[in-house]
């Protein structure tokens, strides 16, 4: 269970983004987060990988409270969430090569040995042919940079996705590709998803339940429940 309980952030401690909001994932449940734009749902969804510490609340990982955050986070933890920006230029260091910006955690984390056949088996379930694979991010559409982005995402096999936006920069057939990966590999892996968007439709159809930012705040355990949420956003 991923469990956001009471959790305030921001950037300035006088002015927090985030002000008091619960928010809980099941393993295996997939739920959406919609919310208008700049409220702080990026910035909850980096608390929730584990990439931006809250000024107060807690974050439960399977029962057990977070204490540290980034790089001070234990590596199993940190390595349980794979992440996916709303742009992926943003995300990925332009001067690595395809193959290279998805085998990235691996050799982050010593696990050099399987990068030929992770990175070979990624390429071909996110749709990047071999010829792209050693090309730079400015040698490849926005659309290919999303796709080598979701492998990096998925190549130490979270069990927790965060997408945050992932699908708005892409034309349809993309998103439905990129989302059909994130839900294949969920039904073989059992992991949870929170994805945030603006695509109420696309949120509905992706997702167990999708709940509105406007309920999270101040709703402490009660938002753990699911129910109350999932009507206020229909
Ligand atoms: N690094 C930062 N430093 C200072 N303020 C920031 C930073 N990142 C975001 N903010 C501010 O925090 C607020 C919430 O931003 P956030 O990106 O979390 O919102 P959002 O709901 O994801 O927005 P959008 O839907 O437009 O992506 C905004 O007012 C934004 O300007």
């Amino acid at each position: 269970m991923l469990e956001l309980r009471a959790i305030t952030a921001g950037y300035d401690r006088r002015n927090p983004v985030v002000r008091d909001v619960s928010l809980a994932v099941a393993p295996g449940e997939a739920v959406g987060l919609l919310g208008p734009s700049g409220c702080g749902k990026s910035t909850l969804a980096r608390v929730a990988a584990l990439l931006h510490r809250p000024d107060s609340g807690t974050l439960l990982l399977d029962g057990e409270p977070v204490r540290r955050w980034r790089h001070r986070a234990p590596r199993p933890l940190r390595t349980a969430f794979g992440v996916v920006f709303q742009q992926p230029r943003l995300a990925a260091d332009p001067r690595l090569a395809l193959t290279d910006l998805i085998a990235e955690p691996l050799r982050a984390t010593g696990r050099r040995d399987e990068v030929r056949e992770r990175v070979t088996e990624l390429a071909r379930t996110v749709g990047l042919t071999p010829d792209l694979l050693g090309r730079r991010p400015h040698e490849v559409s926005d659309g290919q940079l999303q796709r080598a982005c979701l492998a990096r995402a998925l190549v130490l096999r979270p069990r927790w996705l965060i997408c945050d936006e992932m699908t708005a920069m892409l034309d349809a057939s993309t998103t439905a590709a990129l989302v059909a990966v994130v839900e294949d590999y969920r039904a073989a892996t059992g992991a949870g998803l929170l994805a945030v968007g603006h695509d109420r439709t696309l949120l509905h159809r992706w997702c167990d339940r999708t709940v509105h930012w406007d309920t999270l705040t101040g709703t402490g355990p009660s938002a753990l429940t699911g129910d109350r949420v999932q009507r206020a956003a229909r």
